[in-house]
């Protein structure tokens, strides 16, 4: 049997304390709405009373029938119905609207706290299980919202109202009734906890489910080209038999509970109804025939909210799960930032360093572009130290190649001067300043990235090239992409540069995508410049395209270039040969060939990169 959940009282506290923040007069209005028509729909039910021993019964008995006054009590009566109709219909559109826009605020906020993570935390995160909290979470709010506060409340009132009117009319059936009342309360509880741990499971799946649809998304060509694809269907069946039998046994639990309590609720009122009755033919007895009518309709109100609020307990619990996943992450530590020294512009508009001196005058330095790495540990976890004593300079226009096998550590060391993750102070200094000291932003501003697996985003290619400078004209983005040697291409899509790109089913090549991405890192025209250089999805004639728009890229710029190919790297000025996060060998390709080490060996094809 599934165990019970853990209830997560706490977020679900934070959650409507979140919620009634600036919707307090909003939530007061919703709450007497509920009030008015929950004791308009009671008083509907006592006045039954009324009308039967004030009206109906006199009337039966006597001669004379004043037909005025009973109008005149039908007209209050549909007075009372329309305001408990339409104080219903008030509170429902207040709600959705309050919490619709509630919704719309924690999405953004959500979004807000994602940008501000560090990469740790993408690092383990699932890709799906963050989107799911977008989807499957913000949906579980919307019903708590948009109903299920309003139902609790109404329901509680309804029992508490009703209860008190049956002990008005008669206590000796009240009891009676109540007695029945803890009956379908135990059953209740006995189900409640059962469904309550499979709708917590249900929404554990549906997580799992958009995680794995995510990830196999991503993988759909390795899936393929793996012959995978028995493997990954295997894996959805499991996961996906995992989430129907917990929905169905949530939703069997759920729905067998209401025939079950609804039948309880009909033998107390044959009950209730067989002996009021026997009470009401002996007046010692205190029960007329109206106040059995009335009670017998207030007891049906009464027994109703009980099978809702335990409906209404499961929604309670999904929005409480929802709201610990989207808890969790509001409350992730943002990306540390103690940098003061930002990036500025010349009056030449010529990218500059704006430092605050001790004594408080801001002196303006343009940036060089010059990168000294000393010393340089890391590691990404504790105890697992990837980089060791790395030490190496580019001064300003040179271009530094970094080579070695895979896992050498040649990324990392590209993701430590982006400060994607933390290094240790002056270890890493940019035109003389300790990177730790620069604000992120503006570290992150100074430099042009081109990553191996180009990234192309929702928009035309204008927007695409843009995107690295959003004030950029047209003229720039056209001067950019012929710099790219992208310029012809683009002409020759039916629409140009206003042609769609939709990254997910876009018809450009490898090398197509990859002449974009450099279009973008030159309009930024940034000082320093990374590149991580393609290794496939380049044919032949583009690849010679591709190395022609990277020379125009790299032109007067301080470059780190991460080479898997020698061919393309024995101009630079400095090559770093690495191995297993150590510098093994630095020079010119003339003088790693003179040392006759690995780089030689690598050279005269007697070692391979791996
Ligand atoms: N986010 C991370 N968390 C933990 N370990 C990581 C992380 N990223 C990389 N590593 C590990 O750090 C080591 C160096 O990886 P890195 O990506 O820097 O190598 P690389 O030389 O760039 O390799 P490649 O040429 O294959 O891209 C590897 O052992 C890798 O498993």
């Amino acid at each position: 049997m599934l165990k019970k959940d853990k209830f997560s009282f706490g977020s679900l506290l934070r959650l409507l304390r979140d919620f009634s923040q600036g919707n307090v007069r909003a939530l007061v209005f919703a709450a007497v709405a509920v009030l008015v028509s929950t004791v308009s729909l009671a008083a509907v039910s006592y006045s039954l009373k009324i009308l039967l021993d004030n009206y109906v019964l006199p009337m039966l008995a006597a001669d004379s029938r004043d037909f005025q006054a009973f109008y005149y009590f039908l007209l209050s009566l549909f007075l009372l119905f329309a305001c408990g109709t339409y104080s219903c219909y008030f509170y429902n559109l207040t709600l959705i609207n309050i919490g619709l826009k509630f919704l719309l605020k924690l999405r953004l906020r959500l979004f807000t706290k994602m940008q501000k993570l560090s990469m740790t935390y993408f690092d383990r995160q699932q890709v799906g299980k963050i989107m799911s909290m977008y989807t499957n979470d913000i949906s579980s709010m919307q019903n708590l919202f948009t109903q299920t506060i309003a139902v609790i409340w109404q329901n509680t009132l309804q029992i508490v109202f009703s209860l008190c009117l049956m002990f008005f009319l008669s206590w000796k059936l009240t009891l009676f009734a109540l007695a029945f009342v803890f009956f379908m309360y135990i059953i209740d509880q006995k189900l409640g906890a059962y469904s309550a741990a499979y709708f917590a499971q249900r929404q554990k799946s549906l997580t799992e489910l958009t995680g794995f649809l995510e990830e196999q998304l991503q993988a759909i060509k390795i899936i393929k080209s793996y012959n995978q694809t028995d493997n990954c269907l295997q894996k959805f069946r499991d996961i996906n038999d995992k989430l129907t039998d917990s929905q169905i046994k949530a939703t069997v639990i759920g729905q067998s509970m209401a025939p079950l309590i609804s039948s309880i609720g009909n033998l107390q009122f044959v009950l209730i109804a067989l002996i009021g009755a026997f009470w009401a033919t002996n007046p010692a007895n205190g029960v007329t025939i109206g106040n059995l009518a009335a009670f017998l309709q207030l007891s049906r109100s009464f027994d109703q909210p009980f099978a809702e609020l335990t409906y209404n307990f499961n929604n309670l619990i999904m929005a409480a799960k929802a709201g610990e996943h989207i808890y969790k992450l509001i409350d992730t530590p943002e990306e540390n930032d103690t940098g003061i020294v930002e990036l500025t512009y010349t009056p030449a508009k010529l990218p500059a360093w704006k430092i605050y001196e001790p004594d408080n005058q801001i002196k303006v330095r343009t940036i060089k572009g010059k990168i000294v790495v000393q010393h340089l540990d890391f590691a990404y976890e504790p105890q697992k130290e990837i980089l060791h004593d790395i030490t190496f300079t580019a001064e300003p226009g040179e271009k530094v190649a970094l080579v070695g096998s895979t896992g050498a550590g040649k990324t990392t060391i590209i993701n430590l001067i982006n400060r994607f993750y933390e290094v240790a102070d002056d270890k890493i200094i940019y035109d003389g300043i300790d990177i730790n000291t620069i604000k992120k932003a503006s570290l992150r501003e100074s430099m042009s990235v081109v990553l191996q697996e180009s990234h192309l985003f929702s928009g035309t290619i204008y927007d695409n090239i843009r995107f690295s400078r959003p004030e950029a004209t047209l003229q720039e983005i056209e001067a950019a992409a012929e710099q790219a040697q992208a310029d012809s291409f683009i002409r020759r899509l039916p629409a140009g540069y206003d042609t769609f790109i939709d990254p997910e089913a876009t018809e450009l090549s490898g090398g197509q995508i990859q002449l974009l991405c450099i279009a973008r890192a030159i309009l930024a025209d940034k000082p320093l410049l990374i590149l991580d250089e393609a290794t496939s999805g380049i044919d032949t004639g583009t690849e010679h395209l591709v190395q022609k728009a990277m020379n125009n890229l790299m032109r007067g710029k301080t470059v780190l270039i991460i080479a898997h190919r020698l061919s393309t790297i024995r101009n630079c000025d400095k090559i770093l040969v690495m191995d297993q996060g150590s510098i093994k060998e630095a020079g010119n390709h003339k003088q790693l060939l003179d040392l006759k080490g690995i780089y030689y060996h690598l050279w005269n094809g007697t070692l391979e990169l791996d």
